[in-house]
């Protein structure tokens, strides 16, 4: 290594950005891989990549006459999930990245990573995705670039961002954009072949708030690794958005249209496989009513000139849980898959090869399940990994709204929070004001998923469905939203009303009480009707609830005894909760808004408490 080095690829960049070609030297030199590929985002790239993958075993192709140009991947198994342990928000001043957030110095971190970094790409390409989070054309693109050693990630990115020669363009020389690196954290010495899956046992997955770049190594999972979604439009974004004054959420976006043509955008934020992209693709029960689709998971909203909070997806792909997704419960998500040009991960293999997952009805005979392993009805052990995806073009949804591809957004009418519990949660529930309202999201309660590594199933607060996600001090970003409460100009009436729901209620006997999927479309309508006043609510200590009569479930196959249990507020339940609320604030100390304090003590004294 005497002579210099020339790294093919490296001086042929078809940009002049002085930042951005200084930066991917700069990586290239740290990294050595043995070439570096500037991704276009054509269809030839997807070509020559996906069969790059094929031949390597990643991916296998699936059968094009069921699934055209879709492809099937399998992780290592210890890679299959988010890591929110190994995450850190590295801002200069620990205090913010607050009391739920992971942190290191952000120079430590660097030089901890820096030496893990030192050499990864070995015997790997370095592809370099320029890419754009919202639509193009808006009036500041949010440019971000991904250096990656991985061409699934590079595959991935061209389904979920607008990326490639576009974005580049569009950057020209000067345009700043998030600096996104990541490695798979896997060498290969000369003549070593790889493994299916390359990924690392050591995991970071760090954030620098004040320089706005993303590190992220050893994972190759979706969540860990496609950069332009969790760590750049949430935990970038979120600290964005506190200096900019609007909101980056955890959010899904969606129309709805009543039988008399009246519009409302809702945005709805559910913590990790809580439901997002079911009920942003749903089909409704009731007559007259539709549903379109505008995002599933993350909604960017900034107050526009009239006063209203526009929301924006910044995505352009779904990377949706596969298990559970069938057509029954989500016939749109079937038919966006049904178009082809997708690529599931963890999930089984049918002998046809198509694709299947747990709730996708009868198993077949035989499959090869997510281990790679044959697996019949018999097996003990679930086909498909509970936190399996799918990733496919929003595109291809066939109840995409007209209004995807604007840059101003559509105003929000409804904000939905939720969460998973078993118990004292009612199905929907409106909040009194917004003060309440954000009282009620910054104390969602959630049991744990799949989703992210650890256990599941235990019972935490996620506020806002964004506790993995903020990229800041926590308690800062309560009393931001609580900021946003005095609206543009001081004009709260124009703000979306606050609502919450609960679809997963379950009975003494363990069986969901609502059905959900398609019927919540009876609850959207309750929440229109309570925005337009022609619904009545019972005024309950928690919030305002359905009066029985009130919630439309004509048609419906609910008995009033389950209709009763899954609208109840049982004031024990909601007194045991109070402990953990109390708790769970003090965690805030003196940065907890001094107003979410006294919405407690107003709960408290509801119930009767002291
Ligand atoms: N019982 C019940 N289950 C639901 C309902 N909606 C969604 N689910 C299930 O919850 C799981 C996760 O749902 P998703 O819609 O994919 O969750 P998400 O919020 O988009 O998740 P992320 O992509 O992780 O952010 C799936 O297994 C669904 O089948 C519902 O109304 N009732
Ligand atoms: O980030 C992921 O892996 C998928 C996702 O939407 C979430 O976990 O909320
Ligand atoms: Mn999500």
């Amino acid at each position: 290594m005497s002579a210099p080095t020339v790294t093919p690829g490296l001086d042929t960049a078809p940009t002049s950005h002085p930042r951005l070609l200084a930066w991917v030297r700069e990586v290239a030199e740290l990294t050595t891989p043995e070439r570096v590929v500037w991704c276009d985002g054509s269809a030839p790239e997807w070509e020559r990549l996906t069969g790059e993958l094929v031949d390597a075993g990643t991916l296998v192709r699936l059968n094009p006459s069921l699934k055209p140009n879709s492809f099937w991947s399998r992780t290592d198994p210890s890679d299959v999930a988010r890591v929110e342990e190994r995450t850190f928000i590295c801002s200069v001043d620990e205090a913010d990245a607050g009391p739920t957030n992971n942190w290191m110095a952000p120079a430590e971190m660097k030089r901890t990573m820096t030496e893990l970094y030192r050499g990864c790409m070995t015997g790997r390409t370095m592809y370099v995705i320029p890419f754009c989070m919202g639509p193009l054309t808006a009036e500041n693109p949010m440019f971000g670039v991904e250096i990656t050693d991985s061409a699934y990630v590079v595959a991935s990115m061209r389904v979920m961002t607008r990326m490639g020669q576009q974005a580049l363009d569009k950057m020209g020389d000067d345009a700043d954009f998030v600096a996104c690196l990541h490695s798979v954290g896997a060498p290969l010495a000369p003549g070593e072949s790889d493994v299916l899956w390359p990924c690392n046992d050591t995991k970071y997955i760090s954030h620098f708030p004040e320089t706005r770049e993303i590190w992220s190594y050893g994972s190759g999972y979706g969540g860990n690794s496609l950069l332009g979604k969790k760590c750049y439009s949430l935990r970038i974004a979120s600290a964005i958005a506190r200096d900019e004054g609007w909101l980056a959420e955890h959010m899904l976006i969606l129309k709805l249209t009543s039988p008399e043509g009246d519009v409302r955008y809702i945005a709805a934020a559910f913590p990790s496989a809580c439901g997002k992209t079911n009920l942003a693709m749903l089909e409704p029960t009731i007559p007259g009513w539709t549903v379109e689709t505008l995002g599933d998971d993350i909604a960017w909203m900034r107050f526009g000139s009239d006063g209203r909070l526009y929301a924006v997806n910044p995505e352009y792909g779904l990377f949706g849980v596969a298990p559970g997704t069938d057509w029954k419960t989500n016939p749109n998500a079937m038919r966006t898959l049904a178009r082809g040009n997708s690529i599931f991960t963890n999930v089984a293999l049918t002998d046809d090869g198509d694709v299947w997952w747990e709730g996708m009805g009868e198993p077949p005979a035989h499959l090869t399940d997510w281990h790679g392993n044959d697996w019949t009805p018999t097996s003990d052990r679930p086909a498909s990994h509970p936190n399996s995806r799918f990733c496919t073009p929003i595109s291809q949804c066939p109840i995409l709204a007209n209004e995807y591809e604007d840059p101003k957004g559509v105003p929000i009418d409804a904000i939905l929070f939720g969460g998973r519990r078993k118990t004292t949660i009612p199905l929907v529930t409106q909040a009194r004001d917004w003060t309440h309202g954000v009282y009620l999201g910054a104390t969602i309660s959630s049991e744990t998923t799949a989703a992210a590594a650890g256990k599941v199933g235990v019972v935490r607060r996620d506020p806002m469905a964004m506790l993995p996600f903020i990229g800041y001090n926590a308690g800062d970003y309560l009393r931001h939203w609580i900021e946003m409460g005095k609206g543009a100009e001081g004009d709260p009436d124009k703000l979306p009303k606050i609502f919450y729901v609960n679809w997963f209620r379950r009975g003494d006997d363990g069986r969901f009480l609502w059905p959900g999927f398609g019927e919540n479309s009876r609850v959207l309508k309750w929440v229109v009707e309570r925005l337009n006043g022609t619904a009545d609510a019972v005024e309950t200590p928690v919030g305002f609830v359905p009066a029985s009569s009130s919630l439309d479930v004509s048609g419906l196959d609910l008995s009033e005894a389950d209709l009763a249990a899954v609208l109840a507020v049982d004031a024990e339940e909601w007194r045991s909760e109070i402990p953990q609320v109390t708790e769970w604030f003090e965690k805030f100390g003196d940065k907890l808004p001094g107003v979410l304090w006294s919405e407690l003590d107003a709960l408290k004294a509801r119930l009767g408490i002291e």
